[in-house]
């Protein structure tokens, strides 16, 4: 008797289930938004359940819808309705103009659960607050004091490519990349000599590849569950191999640099400034600016620390690894672009330094036109933070709804982009850019939310690029074959197969 009383209680929260999706899936056209077929349970999302990437979804989605003149398509995930802006000034008011209508990135993150409070992850007057406080880390002159921490690990970069290419076989290039990333960054934040580019096994490099490893459960979860309530019953998004390794490197850190007043030119620096001065330091130890209330506590270091490790090592190495794949297949662009990179270290006595880079301009657009054939962040996400009307239109965006930023399908899009699949770093002539929306462009996001992290992330994939185009020429192992499809797998885009390429030395 219990067992039928249970199993019609189930059936009968199954059949409300289905009518109220069968209610929601018309919240898009109510507001006439064309939509798509959802399907119980999934929504829109079967294609994805099924092993499609993130980027090839997005991509068709605004294809498809582009065409058809919408300014937007309503998707549903599971049952909840999600939106896709498409037309460009639509995109502009929500990134930019009415960005306060969407400051959110909609992740999961709760105070309990340091590693995820972090700028990224926050949103509201709390993340306004954070965003300020680091802000001043990341300024142009702060890039150009950390510059050595960064040209560093170059060595090491090239040392290994070399060892391929003196065995004749051709290179992992983007594990190799991402060993140099990993270098970086971990230099770079938190001070740590990491040398995976010299250990493959190094406990840095496998805690950055297991904490972007999608995890499906997890996801959900964090997607179903209001932040407040997994916060408070001590749910984590991490691991605790993750929580712990970072919580104690941090924190020693922080205790070593203070006892011994260690001083370094690195993020970890920058921010035991701010939480001892509220304020950072000119170089002759003066307050740098008026103080103000921005001093950070050794949790906010420790939160920043990871999102600096976690924003910056997969996404850089990715942009280096699609670039040099670009180049693989265009020798003529390839061989312009290490003229340059020659010219430029002629007249810098053969030294990569700063304002070296910084005179790379070709090498600049490559970089660019990369990131836009591939955007190593195809999709963005955004979480309405209050209604908001979509300008011309009566449609209302509902507080909470989520919504994505399709970078990709505007990157491809041949009205910004004619011929959009060719590889032509010309693009970003001033001339051509001069034909296009600004905001055609946008593999760091765009207005207030924008990268925090943008030059260094330019600064890290060129030193890496110089490095290695001064001293190899690369072309496409045999072993890498067609189709490039977009590995499923990974949050950061990136393809299925490994990026292969054969490195010859020129000098
Ligand atoms: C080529 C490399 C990189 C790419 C393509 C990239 C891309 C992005 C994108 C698309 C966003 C979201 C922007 C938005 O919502 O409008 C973002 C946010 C962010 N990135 Fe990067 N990133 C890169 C490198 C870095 C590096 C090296 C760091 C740190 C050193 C970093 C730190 C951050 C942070 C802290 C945010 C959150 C900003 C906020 O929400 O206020 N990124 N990045």
């Amino acid at each position: 008797m219990a067992l039928l009383i249970a199993l019609g209680l189930l059936l009968s929260i199954i059949l409300l289930y289905c009518v109220y999706s069968k209610w929601m899936f018309q919240h898009w056209a109510r507001k006439g938004v064309p939509q798509l077929n959802p399907r119980l349970f999934f929504g829109d999302t079967l294609p994805l359940v099924r092993g499609q990437a993130l980027r090839d979804f997005h991509l068709g989605l605004y294809q498809n819808f582009k065409s058809t003149g919408a300014k937007c398509v309503g998707i549903y995930n599971t049952h909840k309705p999600e939106l896709v802006p498409i037309d460009i000034n639509l995109l502009k008011d929500i990134l930019v103009k009415d960005y306060s209508s969407f400051s959110s990135h909609g992740v999961f993150y709760h105070e309990n659960n340091v590693l995820t409070s972090h700028v990224f992850n926050m949103e509201g007057q709390p993340w306004k607050d954070r965003r300020t406080k680091l802000t001043p880390i990341f300024t142009s002159a702060k890039m150009k004091q950390m510059f050595d921490t960064v040209a560093s690990k170059s060595p090491g970069l090239v040392r290994l490519v070399g060892l391929s290419a003196d065995a004749n076989k051709p290179a992992d290039i983007k594990e190799i990349l991402s060993r140099f990333t990993t270098d970086v960054i971990s230099g770079a934040a938190f001070g740590l000599e990491c040398k995976s580019l010299y250990e493959p096994d190094n406990m840095l490099r496998s805690i950055g590849k297991e904490a972007f490893e999608p995890n499906a459960l997890k996801l959900y979860i964090e997607y179903l569950f209001h932040r407040k309530f997994l916060g408070t019953i001590g749910y984590q998004t991490f691991s605790s191999r993750i929580v712990s390794y970072f919580t104690k490197v941090v924190n020693e850190t922080i205790q070593y640099r203070e006892k011994n007043n260690v001083q370094r030119n690195d993020f970890m620096q920058l921010m035991l400034q701010l939480k001892q001065h509220g304020s950072l330091m000119k170089e002759d130890g003066s307050v740098d600016v008026k103080k103000t209330e921005t001093y950070l506590t050794d949790q906010e270091i420790l939160s920043e620390c990871f999102v600096i490790f976690l924003a910056g090592h997969e996404t850089s190495s990715s942009t280096s690894t699609f670039t040099l794949f670009a180049l693989s297949q265009h020798q003529d662009i390839q061989e312009k672009v290490r003229n340059e990179i020659n010219e430029v270290l002629e007249r810098h006595d053969g030294k990569l330094c700063y304002d070296a880079v910084m005179e790379m301009e070709y090498l600049d657009k490559v970089i660019r036109e990369s990131l836009r054939k591939y955007p190593t962040v195809p999709v963005i996400p955004r979480r309405c933070t209050k209604d908001y009307k979509i300008k011309n239109t009566n449609t209302v965006i509902d507080k909470g709804t989520r919504l994505y930023i399709p970078v990709i399908g505007v990157h491809l899009d041949p009205e910004y982009y004619p011929d959009p699949e060719r590889f032509d770093p010309e693009r970003f002539s001033p001339e051509n850019k001069a034909t296009r929306p600004d905001i055609a462009w946008m593999p760091f996001g765009e207005g207030p939310r924008q990268c925090l992290g943008m030059r260094f992330g330019m600064l890290q994939s060129k030193v890496a690029l110089a490095s290695l185009l001064h001293k190899f020429r690369f072309t496409l192992s045999k072993a890498m074959k067609p189709p490039f499809i977009a590995d499923a797998g990974t949050l950061v885009y990136m393809f299925k197969q490994d990026v292969l390429l054969d490195a010859t030395r020129v000098n």
